[in-house]
């Protein structure tokens, strides 16, 4: 027996079944039943339907062909996502672009400029703040779509996400682009956000089309990043040989001009930064490493980071920066972190001495009520898991002999071991001190300029000149930084007549309050000194290592209490101990109090 699929409906025949006729719609007719058919013979089901249809049960018939049809719509998918598979596998490449890496950047930027976005239906909306973000006005001018948040007077940004793959049109080549996320371990942070990979398709095997578009794409990064100084940092725990440098800021670029340091010092430190980026064929030459070391030494706010930034942008350098307190950072992850920056940029270490414990800490350390955390032989904690000859290694460059420099500050340099600031790593340190007469001078004229405030003076019948020298000469050499002095200066930003004759009395009071400063300091070593004093003769056993021979005892001074140390971490995520002590202190100025008073 045949079955005629192909007979519809309507003819009031009955296809489907020979035991008489069936009122239900023909759906092998929307389908195309003599297919279905064909499909049924060549699967040996003709047997089964004559069997299901004799019986009657047609719901089966139905089934029957139901389950056909679908296993024929998803070969037919499968079959399709092959043949694409396999035609871009032939006839296109693709490229990957890791987030973190400068090449995203670039693409990014491309992609927005090359209204790729127009057909994006996801956006990150962010409020502007001073991480960088290709986004896109809405409502702007739709031609011109590229838009670095410091520059627009919008509050927000909409960064599309590219995550639906998009096709485009590019210099006579089809491209398509998506975005796919991976998960990262955020530091301190129990949700696991994402580090993006962007993959560009272009259906051509011809491998110049995709430097060109690279090319393109850098170039044009480059042009638009110039008035800007792109700053690269990482909050993210990363792991194995990559580093992904995951946060970028951009920073609007500083004139030289405002940096106010002695005579001709900034231009030495332009020229020399210069002069190696320069010589690249004669390091090679010489078989030196091409990198450069610079130290930046100094009290704090005397400008050593407003050099490095300036620098930068005078230089079109981009700036990698690291923290070495940051407890996610190693010697394996600081030797990928400068791994993986590009030639020309500035791997910075701000505050490099806080990598190591300071004389302070082992003071503080030494007097403070002892923690079980404390190594038995009494060495202070470490402040960072990077080590001295992990740090040594980058800094000799095992990899980034390719034009990096490499620039630290410190506030102090005396802190720092000579291996590290030996010639050969640090290759130019330079000190910053406190403000000159001149330096102040300097300061009050970049802040009364007399374009902007001639008609000012020639109102009041001031001369802004004079107005300088008098606020100079109230400043004491060497006793403030410029930080400081910028802040008083902004105390009366709009009247330089208040600023040169109230500069004395703000002086007065400046020095009054850092006298009452050192004298709590010198109180708090005093009390610590003291508290160290005693304990050494009720017993010695709190002090363990540090008490003349007495063996290491990790509960010591808590032995009068029966609840053992409450252990907290501070700010610097050294241990803390707190006691609960169950016994009153036997003298009111006991140690335990002393030290309780401190904290
Ligand atoms: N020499 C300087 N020239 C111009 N501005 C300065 C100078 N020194 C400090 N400033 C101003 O003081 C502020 C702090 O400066 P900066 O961060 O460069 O100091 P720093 O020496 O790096 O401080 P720290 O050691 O605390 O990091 C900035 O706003 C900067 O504009």
């Amino acid at each position: 027996m045949v079955y005629d699929f192909r007979q519809p409906y309507s003819q009031n025949h009955v296809p489907w079944s020979i035991s008489g006729p069936d009122k239900r719609p023909n759906s092998s007719s929307f389908f195309g039943g003599s297919f279905l058919g064909n499909l049924a013979q060549m699967f040996g089901l003709t047997s089964i339907l004559t069997v299901a249809g004799s019986g009657g049960s047609s719901y089966l018939v139905d089934t029957i062909r139901l389950f056909l049809l679908g296993t024929l719509v998803e070969t037919g998918r499968r079959f399709c996502s092959w043949f694409i598979e396999r035609f871009k596998f032939r006839y296109s490449m693709t490229a990957r672009f890791s987030e973190g890496d400068p090449a995203y950047e670039w693409i990014i930027l491309f992609l927005t400029e090359k209204n790729v976005w127009r057909r994006s239906r996801d956006f990150w909306v962010n409020s502007k703040t001073s991480a960088r973000k290709w986004g896109i006005t809405l409502g702007g001018e739709p031609e011109v779509p590229i838009v670095m948040d410091q520059d627009s007077e919008e509050s927000t940004d909409y960064v599309p996400i590219y995550e639906i793959p998009q096709l485009f049109y590019w210099n006579g080549y089809w491209l398509e682009i998506h975005r796919e996320q991976g998960p990262v371990q955020y530091h301190n942070r129990s949700t696991s956000q994402s580090a993006a990979t962007l993959y560009l398709t272009i259906y051509s095997l011809d491998m110049s089309v995709m430097k060109a578009l690279v090319d393109e794409a850098r170039l044009r990064y480059v042009e638009v990043s110039k008035p800007n100084v792109i700053i690269h940092s990482s909050d993210v725990r990363n792991a194995g040989p990559s580093f992904t440098w995951n946060k970028v800021k951009s920073k609007a670029r500083r004139p030289l001009s405002s940096i106010i340091l002695p005579r001709g010092e900034l231009d030495s430190i332009i020229e020399d930064a210069q002069d190696f980026i320069d010589s690249e064929d004669w390091y090679m030459e010489a078989g030196i490493p091409h990198r450069r070391g610079y130290l930046l030494y100094g009290p704090p706010g005397t400008g050593k980071s407003s050099t490095i930034y300036a620098l930068a942008g005078e230089l079109g350098l981009e700036i990698y920066t690291i923290s070495l307190s940051s407890d996610y950072i190693d010697d394996s992850t600081l030797q990928a972190a400068a791994s993986s920056m590009p030639k020309r940029s500035i791997l910075l270490i701000e505050d490099i001495d806080c990598a190591f414990a300071s004389r302070e800490d082992e003071e503080d350390t030494l007097f403070a009520p002892p923690s079980p955390f404390m190594h038995p032989n009494g060495v202070v904690p470490r402040r960072s898991a990077v080590t001295l000859s992990g740090l040594l290694n980058i800094i000799d460059g095992v990899d980034s002999e390719e034009g990096k420099f490499f620039i630290a500050t410190t506030n102090y340099v005396d802190r720092l071991d000579a291996a590290l600031i030996r010639p050969g790593r640090i290759d130019r340190k330079i000190e910053y001190r406190l403000a000159t007469q001149e330096q102040a001078q300097a300061l009050f004229t970049r802040f009364f300029p007399t374009s902007r405030f001639a008609h000012m003076a020639s109102e009041k019948h001031i001369d802004l000149a004079s107005l300088a020298e008098q606020f100079s000469s109230g400043i004491p050499e060497d006793t403030f930084s410029i930080a400081e002095l910028q802040g008083f200066l902004l105390s009366c930003k709009k009247c330089p007549l208040d600023a040169a004759t109230g500069v004395q009395l703000w002086v007065i009071k400046e020095l009054e309050q850092r006298r009452e400063r050192e004298e709590r300091e010198e109180t708090r070593k005093l009390k610590l000194k003291a508290a160290k004093e005693k304990r050494d003769v009720s017993g010695g056993l709190g002090m363990g290592p540090f008490v003349n021979g007495s063996p290491y005892s990790p509960f010591g001074p808590f032995r009068n209490s029966i609840v053992p140390p409450i252990l907290q971490v501070d700010g610097l995520n050294n241990p803390v101990p707190q006691t609960q002590t169950l016994e009153e202190p036997a003298e009111e100025d006991g140690p335990q109090e002393a030290a309780t008073e401190v904290d």
